[in-house]
């Protein structure tokens, strides 16, 4: 499903009307046609009047449109304008006209303290994708009063007040019970806080072909099953062949785990067999090796000669590059600490190894430092970075807050630059591509906020790069079963705070 900024749904919308030819109005109809059936479900039964905050924008115009179907199907409507109606503009001035010769009950907002006594339910119609900065004045005042109303609100493509590229909010941003999103979801009502304040969000067709984002190269998009079996083609992601044996699945090399944090590597190590490759073999310094012994019994266990320390300091990189021959992923860095040299370290398993590379945790803050890292050769299998925002804020020298901003956009430009896959993590993960593409998330819970969720998801994606997927694929996969594996996993407990990373492998 296509994800779009505000940029995008204008070229979107001007290719419909202007090329295609479909007439702005037919588009405008459509799309008040489609909140008034939201409001119709979400109001229905509530007794009072109907509320419409109607902006001066196209926003305003499909509020209007929507106050006239809820009309006429049996329900009070008084409509708010924000701004003195003469100053609405194309076609929210024709709306305007009809509201205002159907003779429609409306006021113009004076900012004084609304009574909402008498109201059952608010349809924010204010601002849309046309809304630049924050509120200004009196759409500000009437977005607070609507949001100490206590009424259930119905937000029009976006709640107002909230930046529909980022997902970020303003300091007046409408708290909708539900948004009913036209045409096309957007970047914000898909990324935090934005998805928070959008409640419940339903896309609705209005009339905008699917071409149309085709078209206008529309390269965000949310997953979900139709996009990951047409588009990445991973239909049969489900599926084991008959004349098959754990030869056909690949085989994961986990790098991944020392002293303090031999578990996650063995969480990484149980995720990649569940993930469904054939073989694992999880590798450990020699003296954290043998402790190990039987933890994880249907994966290998090896040892890397470590001077008897105990930590991966003393092992020899071009040993687990010879251990790495013939594997078909390699996972490194769960757990695995940092030590001296450890650059050169993961720059010899980056040029030495030929299989597909993940790389998370540790090994994160490795390529973090490594100054010349943009000039390492880039390698002809696929790298997966899985990097949490502190881990990106160091990757791309800026900080926790400033990669927040704009996950999508910070994703997308790192791994076209660098040509690796990159995992965003957080609520609603973002997967970019070396090509510009980005997929976001949709499954997960906040009760996988938990130590070693992160292992889980890393060896999970090895497991499916063994298996053969290319690195979007297998990201966008991965990610994927990861959060629906974490619902299944919340779901059966009485409180989603419960939950840890072995549940979430339990139910993958
Ligand atoms: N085009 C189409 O075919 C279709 C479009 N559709 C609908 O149109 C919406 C986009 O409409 P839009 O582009 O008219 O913008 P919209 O969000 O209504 O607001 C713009 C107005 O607000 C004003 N304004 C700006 N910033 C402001 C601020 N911070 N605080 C206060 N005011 C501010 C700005 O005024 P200005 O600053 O220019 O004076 C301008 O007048 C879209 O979300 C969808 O609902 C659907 O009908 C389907 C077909
Ligand atoms: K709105």
């Amino acid at each position: 499903m296509f994800v779009v900024s505000a940029e995008e749904m204008r070229r979107v919308d001007l290719h419909t009307i202007q090329t295609i030819g479909i007439p702005a109005l037919v588009l405008m109809e459509n799309a008040g046609r489609a909140v008034a059936e939201e409001g119709m479900e979400l109001f229905d039964g509530r007794r009072g009047v109907l509320a419409v905050l109607a902006g001066k924008g196209n926003n305003g115009g499909d509020g209007l449109v929507a106050a006239r179907h809820l009309i006429e199907a049996g329900y009070d409507v008084k409509i708010i304008y924000a701004e003195a109606p003469e100053s609405f503009r194309g076609e929210a001035a024709i709306q305007r006209d009809i509201a205002s010769r159907l003779g429609i009950p409306y006021e113009v907002y004076d900012s004084s303290v609304i009574d909402w006594r008498g109201y059952s339910g608010i349809m924010d119609a204010l601002l849309g994708t046309g809304s630049r900065g924050a509120p200004r004045e009196a759409y500000a005042a009437l977005i607070g009063q609507a949001n100490l109303s206590g009424l259930p609100i119905l937000s029009v493509d976006l709640p107002s007040g909230l930046d529909a590229d980022t997902g970020q909010v303003f300091d007046s941003c409408i708290r909708a019970t539900r948004t009913v999103a036209l045409a096309f979801t957007k970047r914000g009502l898909e990324q935090y806080p934005g998805a928070e304040l959008a409640g419940e969000v339903k896309v609705r067709y209005i009339g905008i072909p699917q071409k149309a984002a085709v078209e206008a190269g529309i390269r965000t998009f949310r997953i979900e099953e139709p996009l990951l079996s047409r588009q990445l083609r991973l239909e049969d992601y489900r599926l084991r062949w008959a004349d098959s044996h754990k030869g056909t699945y690949g085989h994961v090399l986990v790098a991944a785990g020392s002293r303090s944090m031999s578990g996650a590597g063995l969480l990484s190590a149980k995720a990649a067999l569940r993930g469904g490759s054939g073989l694992v073999t999880w590798v450990l310094p020699d003296r954290l090796a043998e402790p190990m012994f039987g933890q994880v019994p249907e994966a290998m266990l090896a040892g890397l000669a470590d001077e008897q320390r105990g930590d991966w300091s003393a092992v020899r990189a071009d040993d687990l590059v010879q251990l790495a021959v013939g594997k078909d992923a390699l996972l490194f860095g769960p757990g695995i600490g940092r030590w001296a040299q450890d650059t050169a370290f993961l720059r010899t398993l980056w040029e030495g190894t030929d299989c597909p590379l993940v790389l998370d945790a540790d090994a994160l803050n490795m390529l973090a430092v490594a100054e010349d890292a943009a000039a390492w050769p880039r390698r002809g299998a696929p790298v997966v970075l899985t990097p949490h925002p502190g881990e990106m804020a160091r990757l791309t020298g800026s900080t926790v807050s400033a990669v927040q901003r704009d996950r999508i956009e910070t994703a997308r430009r790192y791994a076209a630059r660098t040509g690796v896959t990159l995992v965003l993590k957080g609520a609603r993960t973002v997967i970019a591509d070396p090509d510009g593409n980005v997929y976001i998330n949709p499954t997960g819970n906040a009760g996988m906020a938990t130590g070693g969720a992160g292992d889980v998801l890393a060896g999970i994606i090895a497991s499916l790069l063994a298996q053969g997927w290319h690195g979007p694929e297998a990201a966008a996969l991965g990610t994927y079963l990861h959060g629906s594996a974490g619902d299944r996993a919340a779901a059966s407990r009485e409180l989603p705070a419960s939950l840890t990373a072995g549940d979430i492998i339990d139910h993958l």
